[in-house]
C-alpha cells in the first residue's frame, strides 16, 4: 500500500490538536505528505472555509485523506460532507475510525478538540492511517450507493 498524502485542517477551537496530530503525521511511515490548510497560530478562519479547502482537495485527487479537527468535530464533517466525492465522519473510538475507512470508505476523518482526549486522538490517528478500504469487499456496494445519488 503507498503512503498517504493527508491534508490537515482546523479552526481555532482545534489549532493545538491540529498541530500535534499533523507533527505526528509528518513522523509517520504511512505518510508520504502533509498538507497544512490552517488555521495557523493568529489564525480565526470559520470552520467551513478550512474543511471545504480540504475536502476540495481530496475531490481534486491532490490528497488521499483529509483529517479536521475543530470543537466538536462536527461541523468540519458538516462543511466537508457538502463536496461532492467526499465522505467525512466524526469518530472518537477505535471501531469507528476502523469501520469509517473499511465499511464507508470515509476519506475525511474529523475529530473534536472539546471531546476526546488527546492521547486517544492521536492513538486513533495512528490507528487510522494503517485501515484501507477493499473495494472487493461487501462494503462497495453502499458506498457505491451514496457516489451514485452523489452523480460522481
Ligand atoms: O465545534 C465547532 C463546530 O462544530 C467549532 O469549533 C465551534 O463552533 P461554534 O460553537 O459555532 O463557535
Amino acid at each position: 500500500m503507498s503512503a498517504l498524502r493527508i491534508v490537515v485542517g482546523s479552526d481555532d477551537a482545534g489549532f493545538e490538536y491540529k498541530e500535534r496530530l499533523k507533527a505526528d503525521l509528518e513522523g509517520s511511515d504511512l505518510v508520504a505528505s502533509v498538507t497544512d490548510v490552517g488555521v495557523n497560530a493568529d489564525g480565526h478562519t470559520n470552520y467551513p472555509t478550512i474543511a471545504i479547502a480540504a475536502a476540495e482537495m481530496v475531490a481534486r485527487g491532490e490528497a488521499d485523506r483529509a483529517l479536521l479537527v475543530c470543537g466538536t468535530g462536527l461541523g468540519v464533517a458538516i462543511a466537508a460532507n457538502k463536496v461532492a466525492g467526499v465522505r467525512a465522519v466524526t469518530a472518537h473510538d477505535p471501531y469507528s475510525v476502523e469501520r469509517a475507512v473499511l465499511s464507508n470508505n470515509a476519506q475525511v476523518l474529523c475529530m473534536g478538540q472539546r471531546v476526546v482526549g488527546l492521547e486517544l486522538a492521536r492513538r486513533l490517528v495512528r490507528e487510522w492511517l494503517t485501515y484501507h478500504f477493499d473495494e472487493s469487499s461487501a462494503s462497495n456496494d453502499k458506498v457505491q450507493e451514496i457516489r451514485s445519488y452523489e452523480g460522481v
